[in-house]
């Protein structure tokens, strides 16, 4: 079977294993840890590197796939690791690597990828592709074009976060509404949820796959290193064999379809949130009359649309209150520059006319 359908039926499909392969034994003794506990369909460790600063920990390199290899045919699991370019595709192949995937650093580079589906043309590998570092649907969807031009037609989608300047809780934001649109323009392409890069930090695994699982998705990658501690890169983020049964084991899995006994109840309160768009939809269309209005007034009087000082009290006032109703900031901000670009749209409709 191929991979993108085993993992549509075995939901959650869990990839683990470490962020690095770092010796034999480390493979080996965290491999034969998950699989003994039956944790996960698939091991994963990194062979290659790519880390921000040039003097980090890059990875064994070619002499760490037997490592994973062995390990694979050890607990009889499938095996994956990051490939990024032409050679490191030709030596996971040669090596016995089960399934690939290209990383977010390698996915933001269309010249990378095209290698690594010319590199990967005439073979039938599974290939997972991350979405790319920066926010970019049509990137991440570009990615999966190059590979289905190169034949490969089992692909699965990891979101892993997107890279911002300064962070507070995630290591990589998660940008939900990213892979939501992705599955909107792919809808049968598999998508699991990398929870260690999203969070760099073991504590919000949990929450981060709770919400993975609530939005649907099919899988979770989870690095896993038998002495967390101690590992050779990304130690704040991995846990041990025991650290990740207890998050799967405390994952509530829900079902997308609605069960016909509770339809009629969740039709109710579906009919109220539409009544309300209803409202809302009304009112937008009616502000928006108005911002015309507005429009036709600044043109007889030759005055511009933006009006800066004016916006920013209408911005601040509304996230002021946000909170007391219960709203997220990010949601106010959201709204409220979404309405003042439509504001704009209208207005320059009649100035310009
Ligand atoms: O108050 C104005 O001057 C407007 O043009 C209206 C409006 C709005 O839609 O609320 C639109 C654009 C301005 O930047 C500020 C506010």
């Amino acid at each position: 079977m191929k991979l993108n359908e085993t993992i549509s039926t075995s939901r959650p499909y869990v990839i683990a294993g470490p962020c690095s392969a770092e010796t034999e034994e480390q493979v080996i003794e965290i491999c034969t840890q998950i699989a003994g506990r039956g944790l996960a369909n698939a091991l994963r460790a990194g062979i290659w590197k790519p880390r921000t600063r040039p003097d980090s920990f890059e990875g064994v390199g070619e002499e760490a796939l037997p490592w994973l290899v062995t390990a694979g045919k050890m607990t009889g699991l499938p095996t994956t690791t990051e490939v990024a370019n032409k050679t490191h595709v030709e030596l996971a192949l040669k090596a016995g690597i089960d399934i690939l995937w290209i990383g977010a650093r390698t996915t933001v580079n269309p010249f990378a990828v095209q290698e690594i589906a010319d590199a990967l043309k005439g073979i039938s590998i599974p290939v997972m592709i991350k979405n790319p570092v920066n926010p970019d649907v049509e990137l991440w969807l570009g990615a999966f074009e190059r590979m289905e031009k190169a034949g490969i037609t089992d692909l699965v989608a990891i979101h892993r976060g997107f890279s911002v300047y300064k962070h507070d809780k995630y290591r990589n934001v998660p940008n939900w509404e990213l892979p939501i649109a992705l599955k909107e323009r792919i809808p049968d392409l598999p998508i699991i949820c990398d929870p260690s890069h999203i969070t760099g930090n073991r504590e919000l695994l949990l929450e981060v796959s709770q919400k993975a699982m609530d939005l649907n998705f099919d899988g979770l990658m989870i690095e896993t290193h038998p002495r967390p501690d101690e590992a050779w890169s990304d130690a704040a983020q991995q846990v041990t064999a025991e650290g990740l049964e207890q998050i799967l084991r405390n994952l509530v899995l829900r079902s997308k379809d609605v069960q016909h006994d509770v339809l009629a109840e969740l039709e109710k309160m579906r009919s109220m949130t539409a009544a309300l768009d209803d409202r809302i939809f009304f009112l937008l269309a009616e502000r928006m009359k108005i911002s015309e209005e507005v429009g036709r007034f600044k043109r007889s009087n030759n005055i511009t649309i933006l009006q800066q000082e004016h916006w920013a009290k209408i911005i601040n006032n509304r996230l002021n209150s946000a909170d007391d109703n219960d709203l997220s900031a990010k949601f106010i901000r959201q709204i409220m520059d979404a309405i003042h670009q439509e504001s704009i749209r209208h207005q320059e409709k009649v100035m310009n006319k």
